[in-house]
C-alpha cells in the first residue's frame, strides 16, 4: 500500500464532509449532559448518533459502538430508515478504523440496503463509498470499484459533488493500483476540474499534490511543473505538512527529470526539514532521492549519508510499524476486553430481567400455586369429607338392614326438629318391634333370623310414605319417623303398617315364616326423647297386651 494510497483512504474515510463530524469533547460533554435529560425518543435518537460519532471521533469505540447500536434499534423503533442507515454506517466506520474489515463491509452493506429505499440519497451513496473504500483498504480494488462507480453515478444523478470528488479520487487510486500511474491521470484531472469548479481549494492542492507524482513519472513534465508548483503554493498556504514534503519531493524529481540538479537537491532539503521526525516515509523518500542525486555527481560522502539516513529511517520506521502493531494489538485487546465487559453488562441487565421475570413468575406461581394448592385442599377436604360423611353415614347405617341406625337417628332427628320447627307440622315417632324372634332365631338359626330381619325392614321402608324415615333401633326393635302426621292419624296409620309388614309370612330357605308385630306410636309433643320414650311404653304396653297390634300413647 503507497503513501498515496494511504493518504487517499485516510481522506475518505475520515473525511468530516463524509462522515458525520468529529467534535471537540466539550461537544460531546454536552451531548452527554443533553442525554441525561428527560428527553423523547425522537430526540434521544439523534443524541445517541451525535455522541455516537462524536465518541467515534475521539477513538471513543467501544462508546461509539454502544451509542450505534441503541440507535440501530431505536430508528426500528421509530420506524426511520434514514436514521438506522446512519446508525449502520457508523458502527461500520467504527469497524473500519478497527481494522475490522470484513465485518464493516457487512455492515456497510446493510446500510446501503436500508437507505436505497429511502430518499436520503447522499446517505445511500456514502455507504456505497464506504464499501467501495472498505474494500480498497482490504486491497480488493476491484471489488471497490464497482461500487465506487456506483457511488459516483448516484452522485452525479442526485448533484452530490462532494461525494462525486471522493469517489472520482478513490477510482483513481484503483486505477493506480490496477492499471498503473498513467490510468490515474485522468481521473485525478476529472478530480481537479470538479474541485476547481466547486472552487474547493483545500480538495484542488490535495488533487494537485496527487496528481504531480504521476506526471512526473509518466514524463509529463510541464504539465508536473505546472501541478507540483501550483500545488506547493496552495499547499504553503493551507498548510499540510505531509502533502507539502511530498510535493517537494516529486518537485525534486521533476527537476531531476529537467537536468535542473541543484534546484532538485534545495527542494530535497526543504522536504527532509519540513518532514523530519514528523513524515518519516517523506524524509526516507527525500534522502533516497539525495542520495541518487549525490551518487549522480560522484559526492560518494553525501551519498553515504543519505544511504546510512535511508537505512536508518527504514529501521526505525520498521520498528515503529513493530511499535505500532504491538500498540494496535494491545488496543485492539483492550477493546475486546472493554467490548466483553460491555456484553457482559448487558448480559448482566438481561440476566436481571430474566431474574425479575422469574421472580414475578414465581411470585404468579406461589400465587397460582397456592391457588392450585387450595383447590387440591379443597378437593382432597371434599374428598375426605365425602369418605367422612360416608363413614358417617355407615356408621349411622345398620349393615344387616341398610336402615339408619340410632346415630343416624340422632342426625336425622337435629335436621327434623329444625325443620319441623320452620314447617312448623306435627310429628310422631312409632316403634315397631317383631314378636317372638328369639324362638325364629333358636328355631332356624341366625341366618334366617337376618334373613327376617332384612325382609321386615325392607316391607317397613316400603310400606312407610316418601318422608317417612325407617331406623333399625336395636335387635328387632324399629323407630320409624313420622312427619306430618296429626295425633287421630297415628293409629291408623301404625295398623296399616302392621298389616302391610305381617300380612304375608318371610319367605326364607327354611320356608315360610308367618310374622308378627307390635307398634307403639307417641305424638312428638316435647322433643324426640321424650316421644321415643313414650312410644316405647306404648309398646311394651302392647307387647304386655298380648302383642300383634297397635297402641297410641297418651
Ligand atoms: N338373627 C339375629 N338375631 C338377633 C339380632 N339382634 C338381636 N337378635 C336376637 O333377637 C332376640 C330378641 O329376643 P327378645 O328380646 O327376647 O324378644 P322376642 O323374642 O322378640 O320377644 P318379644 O319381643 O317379647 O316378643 C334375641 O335372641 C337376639 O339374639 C340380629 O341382628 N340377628
Amino acid at each position: 500500500m503507497g503513501p498515496v494510497f494511504v493518504i487517499a483512504v485516510a481522506f475518505v474515510l475520515f473525511s468530516p464532509a463524509l462522515y458525520a463530524d468529529s467534535g471537540p469533547l466539550i461537544e460531546l460533554e454536552a451531548v452527554e449532559a443533553e442525554l441525561m435529560q428527560d428527553v423523547d425518543d425522537e430526540q434521544r435518537l439523534s443524541l445517541l448518533l451525535r455522541r455516537g460519532q462524536l465518541a467515534r471521533g475521539l477513538g471513543r469505540y467501544a462508546q461509539a459502538k454502544v451509542d450505534a447500536r441503541e440507535a440501530i434499534e431505536l430508528a426500528e423503533t421509530l420506524g426511520s430508515p434514514e436514521k438506522r442507515g446512519r446508525a449502520l454506517h457508523l458502527l461500520g466506520t467504527v469497524k473500519a478504523e478497527q481494522g475490522r474489515l470484513a465485518e464493516a463491509i457487512d455492515t456497510f452493506f446493510e446500510a446501503r440496503e436500508i437507505l436505497a429505499d429511502t430518499d436520503d440519497h447522499a446517505g445511500h451513496g456514502r455507504a456505497l463509498m464506504a464499501i467501495g473504500v472498505a474494500y480498497l483498504m482490504a486491497e480488493e480494488y476491484r471489488g471497490g470499484r464497482d461500487y465506487l462507480e456506483e457511488a459516483r453515478a448516484l452522485a452525479e444523478t442526485h448533484g452530490l459533488d462532494g461525494l462525486k470528488l471522493a469517489a472520482i479520487n478513490n477510482l483513481a487510486i484503483v486505477a493506480q493500483n490496477l492499471e498503473g500511474m498513467e490510468a490515474s491521470l485522468s481521473l485525478y484531472q476529472e478530480a481537479l476540474d470538479l474541485a476547481r469548479a466547486q472552487d474547493n481549494q483545500p480538495e484542488v492542492a490535495r488533487v494537485l499534490a496527487l496528481l504531480c507524482q504521476p506526471l512526473v513519472e509518466t514524463g509529463q513534465l510541464d504539465d508536473a511543473e505546472a501541478a507540483c508548483l501550483e500545488g506547493k503554493d496552495l499547499l504553503d498556504e493551507l498548510g499540510s505538512l505531509r502533502l507539502r514534503a511530498g510535493v517537494g519531493v516529486n518537485l525534486a524529481r521533476l527537476r531531476l527529470a529537467q537536468g535542473e540538479p541543484d534546484q532538485a537537491e534545495a527542494h530535497l532539503r526543504e522536504a527532509v526539514d519540513l518532514a523530519e521526525g514528523k513524515v518519516p516515509t517523506v524524509e526516507r523518500d527525500a534522502h533516497r532521492v539525495l542520495y541518487e542525486l549525490y551518487e549522480e555527481r560522484g559526492d560518494y560522502r553525501l551519498a553515504l549519508e543519505a544511504y546510512q539516513r535511508v537505512h536508518a529511517l527504514n529501521e526505525s520506521m520498521l520498528a515503529e510499524d513493530r511499535r505500532r502493531e504491538s500498540a494496535r494489538l494491545e488496543a485492539q485487546y483492550e477493546l475486546d476486553r472493554s467490548e466483553r465487559e460491555i456484553e457482559l453488562l448487558e448480559l448482566d441487565r438481561q440476566l436481571a430481567a430474566v431474574r425479575m421475570q422469574r421472580q414475578r413468575w414465581m411470585l404468579w406461581g406461589t400465587g397460582s400455586g397456592l391457588i392450585i394448592l387450595s383447590f387440591v385442599a379443597f378437593f382432597i377436604w371434599r374428598v375426605y369429607r365425602a369418605r367422612a360423611q360416608r363413614g358417617e353415614e355407615l356408621a349411622a347405617r345398620d349393615p344387616l338392614t341398610g336402615l339408619l341406625n340410632r346415630r343416624g337417628f340422632t342426625i336425622l332427628a337435629d335436621l327434623e326438629a329444625s325443620r319441623g320447627q320452620r314447617e312448623g307440622y306435627t310429628k310422631a315417632i312409632a316403634m315397631a318391634d317383631i314378636d317372638h324372634f328369639k324362638p325364629i332365631n333358636d328355631q332356624y338359626g341366625h341366618a334366617i333370623g337376618d334373613t327376617v330381619l332384612k325382609v321386615i325392614s325392607d316391607r317397613l321402608q316400603n310400606n312407610v310414605r316418601g318422608f317417612d324415615s325407617v331406623i333399625r333401633w336395636g335387635g328387632e326393635e324399629f323407630l320409624i319417623m313420622l312427619p306430618r302426621v296429626a295425633e287421630a292419624e297415628c293409629f291408623e296409620l301404625a295398623s296399616r303398617l302392621l298389616e302391610a309388614v305381617t300380612r304375608d309370612p318371610v319367605e326364607t330357605e327354611a320356608g315360610s315364616i308367618p310374622i308378627q308385630m307390635t307398634i307403639g306410636i307417641a305424638q312428638v309433643t316435647d322433643g324426640f326423647d321424650d316421644a321415643v320414650a313414650r312410644a316405647d311404653e306404648a309398646l311394651y304396653e302392647g307387647k304386655r297386651a298380648g302383642r300383634n297390634r297397635v297402641i297410641v300413647a297418651d
